[in-house]
């Protein structure tokens, strides 16, 4: 099988990366991730990105540049982690799809419990 696509959004204000929990019913429970989720048939990886965090959170995104390309696989699987810049264009945060969101500095990012695929994204993110 080969690996499933996953995007994820990396939104940066004021030196505070956004980062949300994923909710208890599901896959990873409780863990912390970047924003995002797996491509749907035919969309281009900008384009998920931008439908999930409609879902997700209610927010319209402008998709910047590619920042990691991270290959992990888990117990059931492997992904491909897209993760991309962007930037927040408007509406306000709902929890319609996460368990809960926060604004990070890099030393906090650092601490949280974060999905083991992001792992290395969140060093070269806090740049150690
Ligand atoms: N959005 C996102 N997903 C990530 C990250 N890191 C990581 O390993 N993933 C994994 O990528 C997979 C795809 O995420 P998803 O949110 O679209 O789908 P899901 O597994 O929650 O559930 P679903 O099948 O019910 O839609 C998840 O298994 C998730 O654990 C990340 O930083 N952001």
């Amino acid at each position: 099988m080969p690996p499933l696509i996953v995007t994820a959004a990396i939104i940066e204000e004021q030196g505070r990366f956004l980062v949300t929990r994923r909710p208890d019913d599901c896959r990873h429970a409780g863990l912390w991730e970047f924003p995002g989720g797996k491509l749907e048939d035919g969309e281009a990886p900008e384009q998920a990105l931008i439908r999930e965090l409609r879902e997700e959170l209610d927010l319209d995104i402008e998709v910047a540049g590619i920042v990691d390309v991270l290959h992990h696989r888990y117990d059931w699987g492997a992904i491909l982690l897209l993760a991309y810049r962007a930037r927040i264009l408007g509406g306000r945060i709902r929890h319609l799809g996460v368990a809960e969101h926060r604004w990070v500095r890099p030393d906090e990012m650092l601490a949280l419990p974060f999905l083991p695929a992001d792992a290395p994204l969140v060093r070269k993110l806090a740049g150690t």
